[in-house]
């Protein structure tokens, strides 16, 4: 997997549950000193794998700090490959600091720095780039989407499929060097093997490519759909804000220019995530500060999933800058309006409520069409970098016409095996080369 790694001497603890006050908090410990923190702690290694009751005492003086549940673990079954224990502790911050001081004072202890127990996982092999990131991923998640997406990653669903085209890769690679080698020897059909090996590698290009082409909706996920409010001053944007968030987030006055730096709300909307921005009504103005707010709205404008574009009874919409982002025309303050209703868009009114539901409904709808589900193989703009590369001297290897030097056909054909590592994180190709060739019998 991983590279041979120099075997990590020190041992890291880091409470591993969060900071307030809870009926239980817990505390990891990992690295070769983790059973002599038992040992020191809580006056022995109990059976492994088991929660067991113990007095933890401090080491020095002796006194008691908690009654705890304690577990020991040894390595390498476990979350980061080496020995490890847990402190199931009562969950006050003076009895998490007492044992964390206590542990602090063990020889060869030190506290965890952010990621340390992940990256450990990474290095000793336990997990590839990808289940950490879907580690991380799933810690931050705040939708239900986020969520599954989140556990897919973490499952293996990417690391896995592009373990399998790395191998088809590295099976390419191999065949063509072998054919570079012995091909003065004619022990090997060039011809033969050129056609296979471009038609092979077309068809793993096109597999990359064919995941490529998600609409970005993996990375969405992550990030949020982003919805920005745009219109005129006093088009209501700010109170349409703060009435769908359930919040008073942005100020709302009667004054045109109320508003001008963007304000952003993020919102769970049927288990996906929208962010809601708010943003400075548009309009020409002297106003240096609010001719800012202007720019950056369309800066906003620019870079969001759906526009909502409020136009209230009285008004007209504002066109310029919308024409290629994906827009709702959405009327305000529909409890003033007078006359006939004005034709197209949805209809609102922030302070009767009328009509936010539908808007809801249709801001959902389009999140939904742009996420998917938490299907979405491509989660990072990392992984879409290095699977692009992959697929671009794929390509290249697919087209290279007969006679083509073969040395620039291998050397394609190993950079592609090595950007498909590394969104796993394996990039040492020549060892798994070496076993390959070993078991390929050209009769040498
Ligand atoms: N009657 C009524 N008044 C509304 C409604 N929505 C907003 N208003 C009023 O319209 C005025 C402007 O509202 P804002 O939310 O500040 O408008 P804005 O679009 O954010 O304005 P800027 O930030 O200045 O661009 C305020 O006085 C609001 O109370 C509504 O649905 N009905
Ligand atoms: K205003
Ligand atoms: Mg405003």
């Amino acid at each position: 997997m991983t590279d041979a790694l120099p075997a990590r001497d020190d041992t890291i603890f880091a409470p591993a549950s969060g900071s307030g006050r809870a009926a239980v908090a817990v505390v990891r410990i990992s690295g070769p000193a983790s059973g002599c923190a038992l040992d020191l702690l809580a006056g022995g290694r109990p059976e492994p794998r088991r929660l067991s009751l113990r007095r933890l005492r401090d080491p020095e003086s002796g006194d008691t700090l908690d009654q705890a549940l304690v577990a020991w673990l040894p390595g390498p079954a476990t979350a980061t490959g080496e020995d490890m224990a847990e402190f199931h502790l009562h969950g006050g911050l003076a009895v998490r600091t007492a044992v964390l001081r206590a542990l602090a004072r063990v020889p060869g202890c030190r506290p965890a720095e952010a990621g340390a127990f992940s990256r450990r996982a990474f290095l000793n092999g336990r997990i590839d780039l990808t289940e950490a990131e879907g580690i991380a991923d799933l810690i931050d998640a705040e939708t239900e989407a986020q969520r599954v997406q989140a556990l897919r990653q973490l499952d293996g669903a990417l690391g896995r499929q592009v373990a399998a085209w790395r191998e088809t890769g590295i099976e390419l690679l191999a065949g063509a060097e072998a054919a570079l080698d012995f091909a003065d020897e004619g022990d090997v059909d060039e011809d033969g093997l050129d056609a296979a090996l471009s038609g092979r590698a077309a068809a793993l290009r096109d597999a990359i490519r064919g995941a490529l082409a998600d609409g970005r909706r993996g990375e969405r996920l992550r990030e949020g759909f982003c919805v920005v409010l745009a219109g005129a001053p006093n088009a209501g944007k700010s109170t349409l804000l703060n009435r769908l968030s359930g919040r008073e987030a942005a100020i709302v006055s009667d004054i045109p220019g109320t508003t001008r730096d963007a304000i952003e709300v993020r919102c769970d909307l049927g288990g996906l995530p929208v962010v809601l921005v708010d943003t400075a009504g548009l309009r020409e103005t002297e106003d240096a500060i609010e001719a800012e707010g202007v720019r950056r709205t369309h800066r906003h404008i620019r870079s969001a999933d759906l526009v909502l574009h409020l136009v209230p009874p009285d008004g007209e919409a504002v066109t310029e800058g919308l024409s290629d982002i994906p827009a709702l025309l959405v009327r305000t303050k529909s409890d003033l309006a007078t006359g006939a209703a004005a034709e197209g868009g949805l209809t609102v009114s922030a302070v009767t409520g009328a009509g936010l539901d539908a808007l809801l409904d249709a801001v959902q709808d389009a999140a939904a069409a742009s996420l998917g589900r938490g299907d979405a193989l491509v989660t990072r703009e990392r992984h879409r970098d290095a699977l692009s590369r992959a697929a671009a001297h794929l390509d290249r290897v697919a087209a290279a016409p007969a006679g083509f030097p073969p040395e620039l056909i291998t050397e394609d054909l190993r950079l592609a095996v090595r950007a498909l590592g590394e969104v796993g994180g394996h990039v040492g190709v020549e060892e798994m080369l070496d076993r390959l060739f070993a078991g390929f019998c050209i009769g040498k």
